[in-house]
């Protein structure tokens, strides 16, 4: 049986994650409860009429942060609801920005509990305590942790055995780890005035794989370059890539 994704959200907007239970690939490993994804929603820990679930900083200042008990009560609830010692990340700016590697090293934890905070965040004392590690998708500011979280969870759902069908997996095993994707085709044979390349016709395998190598290769030196600084290239694609240089007219 394929060690399956058990992943705990605390969120006050629970029903957001319908985006990826409902659609896609992720909706079929959740059929497949390759994915189990359960919510836990801080309101549901609050006590008062309100069901208060932000409260004020201390020093002032404008916004609100999330209010300590229904989140911590919450946090607890889903530790307890995953089973398995689950890892707890919290999704912010402040973390650890995340990409490809960051994905397999989280890969190897099968139980997660994600933290989607709203508002300005969370207490200091709460990250602290009840938080393993701080993640972030990137540099620019949300409206809280829940697109982050689905981002994660996207991205670790197609790191479970059985989740890519093998259309899929064929397809992330043609991607050369680290480098930017090559250009891809379809019909119509003219588009625009503008042919597919010859080579993709040519029903010649290899060409094609050398040739989407290649492609793959000078578009990363074009695009994002420091990519390949951590890459150690093969002779092969080396000799692809000084060729694909030396073509080039800058
Ligand atoms: N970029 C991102 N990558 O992960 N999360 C984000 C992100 O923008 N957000 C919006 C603000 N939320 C609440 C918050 C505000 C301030 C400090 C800590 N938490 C967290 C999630």
């Amino acid at each position: 049986m394929a060690q399956a994704l058990q992943v705990g959200v605390v969120s006050l907007f629970p029903d957001m994650f319908q985006a990826i239970t409902e659609y896609g690939v992720t909706r079929r490993a959740v059929e497949q409860q390759l994915l189990q994804l359960h919510t836990w929603n801080p309101r549901d820990f609050t006590h008062d009429k309100h069901r208060t679930v932000d409260d004020r900083p201390y020093g002032g200042g404008p916004g609100m942060l999330m209010m300590v008990e229904p989140l911590r009560a919450a946090i607890a609830a889903a530790k307890e609801g995953v089973g398995d010692n689950p890892r707890v990340i919290y999704l912010s700016p402040q973390g650890k920005k995340l990409d490809q590697q960051g994905v397999q090293y989280l890969s190897q934890f099968s139980s997660l509990v994600l933290v989607a905070g709203r508002y300005e965040g969370i207490d200091e004392r709460v990250i602290e305590a009840d938080i393993d590690e701080e993640w972030s998708i990137g540099d620019f500011v949300l409206s809280g942790g829940e697109l982050p979280a689905m981002v994660m969870i996207d991205a670790l759902a197609r790191q479970v055995p059985g989740v890519l069908g093998h259309q899929d997996s064929a397809a992330e095993d043609s991607f050369v780890a680290g480098l930017l994707d090559c250009p891809h085709y379809t019909r119509p044979e003219t588009l625009d005035g503008k042919k597919v390349p010859s080579v993709l016709l040519s029903g010649n395998h290899d060409k094609i794989r050398q040739w989407r190598l290649q492609q793959a290769l000078g578009r990363t030196w074009l695009r994002r370059p420091e990519l390949l600084t951590d890459l150690a290239l093969t002779d092969e694609q080396q000799r692809l890539l000084d060729e694909f240089k030396a073509n080039y007219q800058l």
